[in-house]
């Protein structure tokens, strides 16, 4: 079988202490796994241990270093400036403009700090989807994105190049239903 892309032993993980684990994941290319559980139980710490944004305690969290990795996170609740366009943001990512759907070619001229909530996150996830990096991290990718935006979503993350490997954390159940391969609940992972 393939080298796990990221493969997490064991880990407890936090802050100034730790809030969650042992958990233990792996993921290879190819997989969609969705994490899962009630508010607070760690899901976002998980994600953050892995890209460095969060301590860890015990355990070992070994990746594909050059299959690179692309985090995006959930929505700050304050907005600072961002004076980039769309477009500017997306090439900063990595992504070449190129197959945009109608919804994200018509965000690419404005700038980033004046969209709406739902505009700010299709491009922030779509950033993150296409940056090039074949491990990448959602954090609940579906928020503030409507119906349509759901659609786009599911529709990307099942036509994810096979090389991808994505662990969405998500409260949207019917988004988890559709496009995750496994789904992993944490509290039950850790008890
Ligand atoms: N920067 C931080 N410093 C200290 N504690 C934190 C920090 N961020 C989160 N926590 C705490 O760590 C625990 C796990 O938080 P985390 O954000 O990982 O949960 P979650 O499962 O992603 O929750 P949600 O579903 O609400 O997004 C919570 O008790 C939270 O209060």
């Amino acid at each position: 079988m393939d080298t796990p892309l990221l493969d997490i032993r064991n880990l407890r993980a936090g802050y100034r202490t730790p809030v969650v684990g042992p958990f233990s994941l792996q993921v290879r290319a190819g997989e969609i796994i969705g994490l899962t559980g009630p508010n607070g139980c760690g899901k976002s710490t998980v994600l953050k241990a892995v890209t460095g944004e969060a301590r860890v305690f015990e355990g070992q969290i070994e990746r594909d270093t050059a299959a690179g990795i692309a985090l995006q996170a959930q929505s700050p609740a304050t907005r600072g400036e961002i004076p980039l366009t769309g477009g500017e943001l997306l090439r900063l990512m990595g992504h070449d403009g190129t197959g945009l759907p109608a919804r994200l070619a018509g965000l690419t001229h404005r700038r980033v700090d004046r969209l709406s909530g739902g505009q700010r996150q299709i491009l922030a996830v779509w950033a993150v989807l296409y940056s090039g990096a074949r491990l990448i991290l959602l954090d609940e990718p579906g928020n503030n994105l409507d119906r349509e935006g759901l659609d786009l979503l599911s529709e990307a993350l099942a036509t994810l190049p096979a090389n991808r490997a994505v662990v969405m954390v998500s409260h949207e159940q019917a988004l988890v239903d559709r496009v995750c391969h496994r789904v992993v609940d944490m509290e039950a992972a850790q008890a």
